[in-house]
């Protein structure tokens, strides 16, 4: 029987070392520039699904070197107000990155608060320009749970040209952007959703399973390749025996690891690198706004220069 530090449990923890020691190294740069990062969490009413996700941006935030508030709205704000504070913080020179987090009371309209903040400091890439990217193959802003997911296979060492994944779950947020990023990789991606006539059929032929539903223990041993490498993102909350709570993924991990290679554990396998990503795509966003006020200032410099030397 495997233990908890069997060499089939991919753990998310020393690819978010490696992600954060580079977020930490060029935050230092930055504030050393006059350029501290911060980043800013939305949270529309009380979500207990995001109240880890939060938890854990506050403490990796903080320990990389970026400033991080988190901004809590009321269930009831109309979507007007919430547009209007966002885009308060889109003009506020001191936030780097804004991040909102899902899900949101049924009445404020995901999709046009997400295009509410500005492209420049869009660091979930939810946005439409950044949703859009990713289909050009520019990748370095991708969203970050799929972007994380991605990086989870990469420490497997596969090869990712050519590779047969599954994905099952097609959410705006996860599953379409991961077939997106893998499809530039090389890979050969099919999606299943609730349409799908069989799952198991499909599931059954990859090489790499992402599972991105939000249903603990989906995905049974029976439903993969014998040497697969499974990515399971899901995190959903169940109660224990004893009448507290804890986490579980989509996947039954207890029996796929006797069949899978190579497994993502949760908690600690996906979850951790999410918000590696996360500050990563802050950076990434502070690099750009920095570009812009160069690219701006620097010509505006040299032409009045050259206009008082001409004049
Ligand atoms: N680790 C992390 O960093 C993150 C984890 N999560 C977790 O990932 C999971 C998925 O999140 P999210 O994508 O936002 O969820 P959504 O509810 O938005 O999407 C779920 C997807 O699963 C599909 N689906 C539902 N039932 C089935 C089924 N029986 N067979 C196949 N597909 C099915 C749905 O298809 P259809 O639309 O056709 O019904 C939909 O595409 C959740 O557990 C969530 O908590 C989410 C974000 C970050
Ligand atoms: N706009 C938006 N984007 C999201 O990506 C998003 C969201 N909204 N809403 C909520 C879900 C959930 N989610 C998690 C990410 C990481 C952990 C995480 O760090 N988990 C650790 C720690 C668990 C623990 O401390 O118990 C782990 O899995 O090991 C958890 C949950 C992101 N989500």
């Amino acid at each position: 029987m495997p233990t908890a530090d069997d060499h089939r449990y991919l753990k998310g923890a020393p690819v978010a070392a490696r992600i954060l020691a580079e977020v930490r190294a060029e935050a230092e740069r930055a504030t050393a520039e006059g350029f501290r990062p911060k980043l800013v969490s939305i949270t529309v009413g009380d979500v207990a699904a995001v109240d880890v996700y939060v938890r854990n941006q506050r403490s990796k935030a903080e320990a990389a070197g970026i400033d991080f508030e988190e901004r809590r709205f009321p269930a009831e704000i109309s979507a007007d107000e919430l547009e209007a504070a966002i885009h308060g913080m889109n003009a506020d020179p001191r936030i780097t990155g804004i991040i909102i987090q899902r899900p949101v009371p049924a009445h404020i309209p995901i999709k046009a608060i997400q295009a509410a903040v500005h492209p420049l400091k869009d660091v979930e890439g939810m946005h439409p320009a950044s949703i859009g990217n990713i289909v050009y193959n520019e990748l370095d802003l991708a969203p970050c749970t799929a972007a994380a997911s991605v990086e989870m296979l990469k420490a497997t060492g596969l090869e990712l040209k050519g590779l047969e994944v599954v994905i099952v779950g097609h959410s705006e947020i996860v599953g379409k952007p991961i077939a997106f990023l893998l499809m530039s990789e090389g890979a050969t991606v099919t999606v299943c959703h609730h349409m799908t006539r069989s799952v198991a059929a499909h599931a059954r032929r990859a090489d790499a399973l992402f599972v991105a539903v939000g249903r603990p223990r989906l995905i049974k041993a029976d439903m993969v390749k014998p040497g697969a490498a499974v990515i399971d993102i899901g995190i959903n909350s169940e109660a224990t025996a004893d009448g507290g709570t804890r986490i579980v993924g989509d996947v039954d991990t207890e029996s796929v690891r006797e069949v899978a290679s190579w497994i993502t554990p949760v908690p600690g396998g996906v979850g951790p690198v999410t918000v590696a990503i996360l500050l990563r795509n802050t950076m990434v966003a502070l690099q750009r706004q920095r570009a812009l006020y160069r690219s701006t200032y620097q010509a505006d410099a040299n032409s009045s220069v050259r206009r008082l030397r001409a004049g």
